[in-house]
C-alpha cells in the first residue's frame, strides 16, 4: 500500500517534489502558507498540476500521515510547528527538504517524537511571482542509510525525483554545505553565477571555501583538497542567470537563511578552535542584510 504523505511548504522544492508524487498517482496532501487551488511545475519538457487546494490551516491538516516532507525555510520551522504536531504520529517519518547540516536538531523539538531525516537537496528550483515553480535541473535527494530512508525511498520510487542513500552522509551533507555557504556571496553582490567567471570572486571564494572545508572535516566529513575547486569550477559551468534559494530571498526582502548555510561554520569552528576570518567578515553582513536593522 502506497504511504500517505504529506508536503509542508509547497514553494519551489515543496512544489517539485509533490508534482514528482503526484505524477506517479500518490498525490500529497499540500499544507502551506498561502491559499492556492493547484501548485504547477514546468521546465525543460516538464509541465505538472498538482491539484488542491493548498490548505492552509493546520487544524484542518487531516490526521496523521506516513510521511512528511518538510520544504518550508530553516528560517520557518518554528511557524510551520503547527503542521507537524497535526500530521505526526509515533510511526511517521519527517523527511527535511532543507540545506544546512542541523535538520534534526532544529525541526525534532516540533515532531513529537517522530522520526527527522534529513535530505540532501541537489537541485535548482525557483519559486515564480504568480507561484508556479520553475525547475531548472533535474531532482534529486541523497539520504542518510538507515531504516528512515526506506519510506522516503519507497515514496519516491519510479518518480521523476531520484533518491540515492549515503552511508557517510555527514560528508555528503557537509559537500553540500560548502556550496550553499559559497553560494551566499551571490546575496552580497546581487549577482548571480556568472560572478565567478571573475578571477577576484574565485579567489575569494576558494579562500573562503578551504575554511569551510576545515571546520567540515573537524565535524567529521570526509572531504578531499580538490572540493573547493570542484565548487567553484561547478558555478562557473552553469548558465550565468542561475541563481540560488537564498538570492531568491534577498530580491524578496525576505528572512534569509545566513545562520544555517553561513553562521555554521564560524559557530562550529569556534567549537574546535579553529580560525574563521572571512566567515567573521562574510557572516554579519549576511545576517544585518537578512535582519535589519536599517
Ligand atoms: N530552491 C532551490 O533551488 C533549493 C532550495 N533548497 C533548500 O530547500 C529549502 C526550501 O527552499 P525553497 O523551496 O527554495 O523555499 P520557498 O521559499 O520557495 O518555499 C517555502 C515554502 O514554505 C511555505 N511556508 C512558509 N511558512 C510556512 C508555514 N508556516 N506553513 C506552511 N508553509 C509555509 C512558503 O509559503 P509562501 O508561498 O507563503 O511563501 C513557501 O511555499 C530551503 O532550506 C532551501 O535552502 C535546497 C536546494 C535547492
Ligand atoms: C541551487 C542550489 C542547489 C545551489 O546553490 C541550492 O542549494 C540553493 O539554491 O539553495
Amino acid at each position: 500500500m502506497d504511504p500517505s504523505i504529506a508536503v509542508v511548504g509547497p514553494g519551489a522544492i515543496g512544489t517539485t517534489v509533490a508534482a514528482a508524487l503526484h505524477e506517479v498517482g500518490r498525490t500529497p496532501r499540500i499544507c502551506g502558507r498561502t491559499a492556492r487551488e493547484r501548485l504547477e511545475l514546468h521546465g525543460e519538457a516538464v509541465r505538472i498540476a498538482v491539484p488542491g487546494p493548498v490548505r492552509i490551516d493546520p487544524a484542518r491538516a487531516g490526521g496523521a500521515v506516513d510521511l512528511v516532507f518538510l520544504a518550508v525555510k530553516s528560517t520557518q520551522v518554528e511557524a510551520a510547528a503547527p503542521w507537524l504536531a497535526a500530521l505526526c504520529g509515533a510511526d511517521t517519518v519527517v523527511c527535511v527538504l532543507q540545506n544546512g547540516v542541523e535538520q534534526e536538531s532544529t525541526v525534532s523539538p516540533y515532531t513529537s517524537g517522530a522520526r527527522v531525516l534529513p535530505a540532501v537537496v541537489w537541485f535548482p528550483a525557483e519559486a515564480q511571482p504568480d507561484g508556479s515553480v520553475r525547475l531548472r535541473g533535474e531532482p534529486r535527494l541523497t539520504l542518510p542509510d538507515g531504516t528512515a530512508s526506506h519510506v522516503v525511498l519507497d515514496a519516491l520510487r519510479g518518480t521523476r525525483c531520484s533518491t540515492d542513500v549515503a552511508a557517510d552522509f555527514t560528508s555528503v551533507a557537509w559537500r553540500k554545505l560548502l556550496q550553499n555557504a559559497v553560494a551566499g556571496l551571490m546575496v552580497l553582490t546581487g549577482r548571480r553565477s556568472g560572478m565567478f567567471a571573475r578571477t577576484d570572486i574565485a579567489e575569494l571564494s576558494l579562500a573562503y571555501l578551504r575554511e569551510c572545508l576545515a571546520v567540515a572535516r573537524a565535524e567529521g566529513a570526509v572531504l578531499g583538497d580538490e572540493v573547493p575547486h570542484e565548487i567553484v569550477d561547478g558555478f562557473r559551468s552553469y548558465p550565468a542567470d542561475m541563481g540560488t534559494s537564498i538570492l531568491a530571498d534577498r530580491v524578496a526582502d525576505r528572512p534569509l537563511e545566513w545562520n544555517t548555510r553561513n553562521g555554521v561554520v564560524p559557530r562550529r569552528g569556534r567549537a574546535h578552535g579553529i580560525p574563521t576570518p572571512i566567515s567573521d567578515l562574510l557572516v554579519p553582513l549576511l545576517a544585518a542584510a537578512s535582519d535589519g536593522p536599517g
